[in-house]
């Protein structure tokens, strides 16, 4: 173990290797700064990659962790559970009534798994139609979904009868939805893929073409979901009725939490068809309902609404001949840029101290706590600026 980073060197030795790593030891968190194994403070505008909206460590979901793993951390599907049922019936009223059931898993790759497995099981098709661009995972289900190639050739061959369309292209959505359509999947803005919002438009025709030939319209809002857009769910900004919605990354508080939210129209699924030992356990039901607490009393929805207009103004105003576009919505934003974006990741956390993300390899993509200050706010942005003016 070296000495300036102890825990990187032994961490090196036995890590699987499929991660590319920033050289920081990150030991603590509290609402968006987290802290070093040397004490250096960051301010955080990763998340997580979008998990810590409440911010980290917030007492509210530190102490459900605490009672329930002291109460009962274990319970299977198979016998019903207080924490689970009250989580379901507090998470189904986030949605129009016709949203009545849930499926619980442990991530976001697990959610969209299920959303198309339920997808083919509910209409007996079988195409699946996603968006380039677009990312929902790395299991060979998802992975089929997902756009990238360098995520999907080493892994071929993958789910059979899986296709893609531009983003944003009517006219391709129309020639792709057909009666063998189980369903579309689709980010109402795509995360990984580079913060795209999609057209309101093409939402809508989406929703439409889907509905009169018989295929489902799944929404992946692992990304968008919880009050990351200025809505609960980023649906909401454009009325969609969809069928099912995925849902991961903030749900859990920072526990690991995945969920299917299943509307009416989709019908009954059939027992035994689909399950998951760890889906619906008690501590993460327990984490949830404390997180989804909190965005509530903070009203931490209308705040990112608020931010996150603030945010993009400030950001669009910059002038400099190295960003291409500045996008996205609520405190989900992206900076395009002319050039390799992974520098500018650099400096800011070695010289700024503060962490933000990629999407691809031109875009920075800011996704901060929605508990973030403004004084933090005004940080950002004025060390964006002085980066990119
Ligand atoms: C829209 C979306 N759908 C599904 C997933 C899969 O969720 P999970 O199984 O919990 O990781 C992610 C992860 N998005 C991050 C990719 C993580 C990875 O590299 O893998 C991201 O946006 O970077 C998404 O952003």
């Amino acid at each position: 173990m070296t000495e300036q980073q102890p825990f990187a060197s032994l961490e090196a030795a036995h890590s699987a290797g499929v991660y590319a790593k920033r050289p920081i030891t990150l030991v603590r968190g509290s609402g968006a700064t987290l802290y070093d194994d040397h004490g250096q403070a960051y301010l955080d505008c990763g998340s997580g990659i979008g998990v810590a909206n409440i911010g980290h460590c917030h007492p509210t979901v530190v102490q459900a962790i605490a009672e329930q793993a002291a109460t009962l951390t274990v319970c299977p599907e198979a016998f019903h559970n207080d924490q689970r049922a009250l989580l379901q019936a507090e998470l189904v009223q986030l949605f129009p009534a016709e949203f009545q059931r849930v499926f619980l898993c442990n991530s976001g790759t697990e959610a969209v798994e299920a959303a198309l497995k339920f997808a083919r099981m509910a209409t007996g098709r079988t195409a699946i139609v996603a968006a380039m661009r677009g990312f929902h995972g790395r299991t060979f289900g998802a992975l089929s979904a997902t756009w990238e190639s360098h995520y999907r050739e080493p892994f071929m061959p993958l789910v059979p009868d899986f296709s893609h369309i531009p983003y944003n292209n009517i006219e391709r959505l129309q020639n792709a939805i057909t009666e063998q359509t189980a369903a579309l999947i689709i980010e109402i803005i795509q995360g990984e893929g580079g913060i795209r919002p999609a057209t309101a438009e093409f939402l809508q025709a989406a929703q439409t073409i889907c509905h009169e030939r018989g295929a489902l319209l799944i929404l992946d809002e692992v990304q968008t979901g919880f009050g990351r857009t200025g809505r609960m769910f980023a649906f909401e900004h454009y009325g969609l009725q969809p069928d099912l919605v995925c849902l991961a990354k903030a749900l859990g508080g920072g526990i690991p939490m995945g969920a299917v939210v299943i509307n009416q129209r989709v019908g009954e699924l059939a027992i035994g068809t689909h399950g998951s030992t760890f889906g619906g356990n008690p501590l993460a039901c327990a984490a949830a309902r404390a997180s989804l607490s909190v965005i509530r009393t903070e009203q931490l929805v209308d705040q990112t609404a608020e931010k996150g207009a603030w945010l993009l103004t400030q950001l669009q105003a910059i002038r400099s001949p190295k960003i291409r576009e500045v996008r996205g919505l609520g405190l989900m934003i992206g900076i395009e840029l002319k050039e390799k974006v992974s520098p500018y990741l650099q400096k800011l956390m070695n010289q700024h101290q503060i962490i933000a993300l990629n999407s691809g390899s031109n875009v920075l993509r800011l996704l901060p706590p929605l508990v973030i200050s403004w004084p933090e706010l005004e940080r950002v942005v004025a060390t964006l600026r002085s980066m990119f003016e």
